[in-house]
């Protein structure tokens, strides 16, 4: 019920680690995210395979942007077989960010994440791909993959009902989940499929810390980038401003950090993490919970110290 994110911002070895320990206290997945400018989520999920036994490891969130599905196919496959079947697949649409730096166009991204999914479970499943040109087979047996994905959009969060195992949504407020949840029976009912068959994991953005200031100043740090991305329904379904989203976001642009975490109100972080005491964050996850949510994900920062903040939610909130 619990999976945990770690930004290959940090050396391998060290996600590693804090990887074995989240298995240990009792997290059930980690998961990694995948930006061009970080370490290689790949490798970091083969470094992980070696360093843990049990817990699931998952890309979360690679796209079909920035490798062809074929390459994302073969990868995870062998992460499968590396960690002894404990491999979870999750792809979104990417980010614009992303795709603006590396010069990718960000072209039909419902489309493009409906055709790479059902090429790779076709690979997966060691068929013969002959669409779109192709004509590829993977040479190695992959065994049983989840496909999850990454979804915030009205539309995609149906594709993910749709398509998907399970739907990764980076949302940390019960109301999200509110909304969310119908869209992706929509899909589900569209597709004849049974709703149980799709997991919804709240990949919330977490800051834990006996003592709640602390906990608050450093989930910020990660807010500040949230609530400047965050689409005008989102805030309207919070009631908050659209010019208090722009003033953070013209301070993050100017590299003006300072007064970008200034202007996160205590609104905003409860709007987008969960952040507190033990007890605190105990409350919002029961909150989730109660929306219908399967998994919780404990998502940037965890909190002032990833360490502490991991064994404490090990020892009050698992
Ligand atoms: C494309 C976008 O979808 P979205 O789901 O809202 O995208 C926001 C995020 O989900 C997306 O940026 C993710 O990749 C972000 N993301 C990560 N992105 C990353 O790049 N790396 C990560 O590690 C990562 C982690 C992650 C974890 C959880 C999560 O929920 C998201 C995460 C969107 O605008 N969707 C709309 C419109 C879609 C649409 O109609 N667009 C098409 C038309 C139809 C067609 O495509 O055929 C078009 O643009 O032309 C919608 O769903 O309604």
């Amino acid at each position: 019920m619990f999976g945990i994110e770690f930004v290959p911002s940090d050396p391998a070895l060290k996600i590693g680690y804090l990887s074995k320990l989240a298995e240990d206290v009792g997290f059930e997945t980690v998961w990694i995210t995948d930006h061009y400018n970080n370490r290689d989520v790949y490798s970091t999920l083969a470094v992980l395979s070696m360093l843990t036994n049990r817990i699931r490891l998952g890309t979360g969130v690679t796209n079909p942007y920035t490798r062809s599905p074929i390459i994302t196919a073969s990868s995870i496959a062998s992460i499968n077989e590396l960690s002894g079947g404990r491999a979870i697949l999750g792809i979104g649409p990417g980010d614009k960010a992303t795709f603006d730096a590396m010069g990718i166009a960000w072209e039909k991204p419902l489309t493009r994440v409906r055709e790479s999914v059902s090429v790779i479970r076709a690979l997966l499943r060691k068929e013969r791909v002959t669409q779109g040109g192709m004509n590829a087979q993977l040479s190695f047996s992959a065994g049983n993959i989840p496909i999850y994905m990454g979804a915030q959009g009205p539309k995609m969060l149906e594709l993910a009902g749709e398509i998907a195992d399970g739907v990764l949504i980076n949302a940390s407020h019960p109301e999200d989940f509110r909304a969310a949840i119908p869209l992706i029976r929509n899909g589900v009912q569209r597709a004849g499929r049974d709703p149980e068959d799709v997991k919804v994991c709240a990949y919330t953005s977490f800051s834990v810390d006996r003592d709640r200031s602390k906990a608050a100043s450093e989930a910020r740090k990660v807010v500040a980038f949230i609530a400047a991305g965050s689409p005008d329904a989102v805030l309207e379904r919070h009631g908050i401003g659209v010019q208090e989203r722009d003033a953070i976001s013209k301070a993050i642009s100017k590299g003006d950090f300072a007064s970008a975490m200034s202007s996160v109100t205590d609104k905003m972080l409860d709007v987008f993490s969960v952040t507190g005491t033990p007890d605190d964050c105990r409350a919002r996850v029961d909150e989730l919970l109660a929306t219908g949510v399967n998994q919780i994900v404990v998502g940037s920062p965890i909190g002032p110290d990833k360490e502490r903040s991991i064994r404490l939610i090990g020892k009050n909130i698992l």
